[in-house]
């Protein structure tokens, strides 16, 4: 087994004219799980998708399950991303399925298993998410939390090797939020895997990760561990870790006063 699941040597990409990461190194280890954290157009998703091969490197080298994504034609991508486990924020169920034939189709599109298997696979899936007896359901029929574990049975549904994450917890209740936390740790301990998570969900992600990269205009800032992250004095993670609006990190951008939305002069006291 590669020492790296995922490794980033000296990464660059730009689309067009206009960089979008610069020089980004990072490794991650089987075993190990990994958020990316920074604001809103810093790259995180760009990260992913080169980790996916939608995209390639423009200049350094990238590593997954030690082979080199820069350099692949379709056909060894399309092996590659096998190995590649996604759940995105919005990476629906597909509606017209039931819930089990939702986690059999990688198992049917990219295996050659016999469907006796794939019914074992599917229900073992299941279960490792918790959910049991929910085979026959329907999508519409689901919790936004069920649904999101059904995503993350299919996800994991030919036992990746890496797994990717955009946003997991978006939009989910405190408890199913903490409930997907669990699973992403726990199911990436049971398959050995690497688990990649973007997201702005600082708390949770801190609870569950070993290792955190902040990156901003395409860089990486600052790293650490969950407990030297709690205790920095780095001005860009203190201000993610304590939400604050202000601070190197522009939240957002500077607003005309709601009056002038509304086509009236600001009222002067
Ligand atoms: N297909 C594209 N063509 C041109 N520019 C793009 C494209 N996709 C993303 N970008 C730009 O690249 C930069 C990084 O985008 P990316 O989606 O990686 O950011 P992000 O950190 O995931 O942001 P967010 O948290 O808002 O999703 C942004 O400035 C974005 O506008």
């Amino acid at each position: 087994m590669p020492s790296s699941l995922v490794q980033f040597e000296n990464v660059s990409f730009a689309y067009g004219e206009r960089p979008v990461l610069t020089d980004v190194s990072l490794s991650i280890k089987p075993g190990q799980v990994v958020a990316i954290m920074g604001g809103s157009g810093s790259g995180k998703t760009t990260i992913l998708k080169l980790i996916g091969g939608q995209i390639q490197p423009h200049q350094g080298k990238l590593t997954v399950a030690g082979e080199d994504v820069g350099s692949m034609n379709e056909a060894s991508l399309y092996k590659m991303r096998k190995k590649l486990g996604m759940l995105f924020q919005f990476g629906a169920l597909f509606t017209d399925l039931s819930v089990f034939d939702n986690v059999a189709f990688p198992l049917r599109e990219r295996s050659n298993l016999p469907e006796s298997m794939i019914h074992d696979l599917v229900l073992m899936k299941l279960n490792a998410v918790g959910l049991r007896g929910v085979s026959d359901l329907m999508p519409s029929e689901l919790s936004g939390g069920m649904a999101r574990r059904v995503a993350l049975a299919r996800a994991i549904a030919l036992d990746p090797a890496v797994m990717l994450y955009d946003e997991p917890f978006t939009g989910l209740d405190p408890i199913s939020l903490a409930t997907i936390g669990k699973l992403i740790r726990n199911l990436n301990d049971a398959l050995g895997a690497a688990s990649v998570i973007v997201t702005h969900d600082v708390e949770e992600s801190l609870s569950i990760v070993d290792y955190v990269y902040f990156l901003a205009d395409g860089k990486i800032v600052a790293e650490g561990t969950p407990e030297q992250v709690r205790v920095s004095t780095h001005p860009f993670v203190k201000q993610f870790i304590n939400g604050e609006t202000d601070g190197p990190v522009p939240f957002h951008k500077p607003a005309a006063p709601y009056s002038s939305d509304l086509g009236l002069e600001p009222r002067h006291a």
